[in-house]
């Protein structure tokens, strides 16, 4: 799917703004404050139901104004099919919501983001390797919510469950047994083993791509990537839950299992995060994302949308244009935002490119 338009209305600083963006590589310039990243933001609501820069919703409506509003239309990419879909997503300072798909109300936040596979590339994302293990398990189930019709039940099936559980654990009740044998851990070991089983099969099938770009952005080091599936390896989730009740009764919580997994990226037998720099370790997000897209084009046809926020930040020019080369080859859709235009001014010659400036709000196309 391609954004072909997109409209935001009382948006931060953004009052209403309508763009036709290239399907390809789109530019987005201007001074600190223009409303860059909030272009951005806007296209990440469609993309995830959520900003990236903060909780509170409300905080994205523009001062003064009851609502927000981002509208797109995207068309396919396939050859063979002409649908087109058009997605708005509505805000208010009262916490309403209101999704709507080719003017039907969507109920869930996962009906409206399966059209639009975005991922978002910022000067945060090294966190994915420096930063805690749920970023990973967030990586990966991005490519698996995307590719896998069942892994969205799957998973918000063991969230449920696992939760029930630890409530049950903090009150101490007679509801759980010590042998496993009660229907929440039982149920938590039934979506616990589907969820990993789908997480084991995406890492092996995502390490060729993911091998094959790393090679190509960190020329200089050699990487171990392995997935630890949140409990002892050679035993069931159900053995390792009853080993485990006491502790588990006495601490209020489920220790093992899928919440607790992890991809593990190391480097000459140390992690990632400990030797290399900001820089590569964002150009090693870049991999790892970028592999991801490759993987969902590779599988379904379908092709990815970037969000390059503030491209300029921790990267050289030599790495900004390994990456978006590679990218706009794997036919992603991209929007990059820059200070001044010369950040990726190695895309200058590049033919299916739009270039945006950004002023007070205000957002232009620049024609050639
Ligand atoms: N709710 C809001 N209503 C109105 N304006 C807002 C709101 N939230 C933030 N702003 C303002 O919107 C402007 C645009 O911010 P944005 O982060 O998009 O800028 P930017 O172009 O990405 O800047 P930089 O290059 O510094 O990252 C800022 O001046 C900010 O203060």
């Amino acid at each position: 799917m391609k954004l072909d338009h997109v409209q935001i209305k009382q948006f931060r600083n953004l009052t209403d703004v309508s763009l036709h963006p290239s399907t390809s590589l789109n530019v987005i310039y201007g001074a600190n404050g223009s409303g860059k990243s909030s272009l951005v933001e806007a296209i990440h609501y469609l993309g995830f139901g959520r900003s990236f820069r903060t909780h509170r919703h409300d905080h994205a409506i523009q001062h003064g104004e009851e609502a927000f509003v981002v509208f797109c239309q995207i068309t396919s990419d396939q050859p063979d099919d002409e649908s087109v879909i058009k997605l708005g997503y509505q805000r208010d300072r009262k916490g309403n919501v209101q999704i709507r798909r080719n003017g039907e109300t969507l109920q869930r936040v996962s009906e409206l983001v399966r059209h639009l596979p975005v991922q978002l590339f910022t000067p945060q994302s090294a966190d994915i390797v420096s930063g805690g293990p749920g970023g990973r398990r967030r990586f990966l189930d991005w490519a698996l919510f995307h590719v896998e019709q069942s892994f969205h039940s799957v998973s918000a099936c063991y969230q449920k469950t696992l939760k029930h559980r630890n409530a049950l654990l903090k009150q101490n009740s007679s509801e759980l047994k010590a042998d496993g044998s009660d229907y929440w851990t039982q149920q938590m070991v039934r979506y616990g083993e589907q969820l990993n089983d789908l997480r084991e099969a995406l890492v092996s099938a995502l390490q060729p791509y993911i091998n094959d770009n790393l090679k190509q952005f960190l020329t200089d080091f050699c990487f171990e990537i392995s997935y630890h599936r949140g409990w002892e390896k050679g035993r069931s989730l159900a053995a390792v839950l009853q080993q485990n009740f006491e502790r588990d009764q006495r601490l209020g919580f489920t220790h093992s299992g899928p919440h607790k997994a992890d991809l593990r990226i190391k480097t000459e037998g140390v992690l990632a995060a400990e030797r290399l720099s900001r820089g590569q370790a964002r150009m090693l997000v870049a991999a790892l994302l970028l592999s991801e897209s490759e993987y969902l084009h590779r599988v379904q046809g379908r092709q990815s949308l970037f969000l390059l926020d503030d491209i300029g930040a921790e990267l050289d020019a030599a790495m900004r244009e390994k990456f978006l080369t590679k990218l706009l080859a794997s036919s992603a859709q991209v929007f990059v935002t820059a200070i001044e235009q010369q950040q990726v001014a190695f895309m200058d010659d590049y033919k299916d490119k739009k270039v945006f400036h950004v002023e007070h709000g205000q957002v232009k196309e620049e024609l050639k």
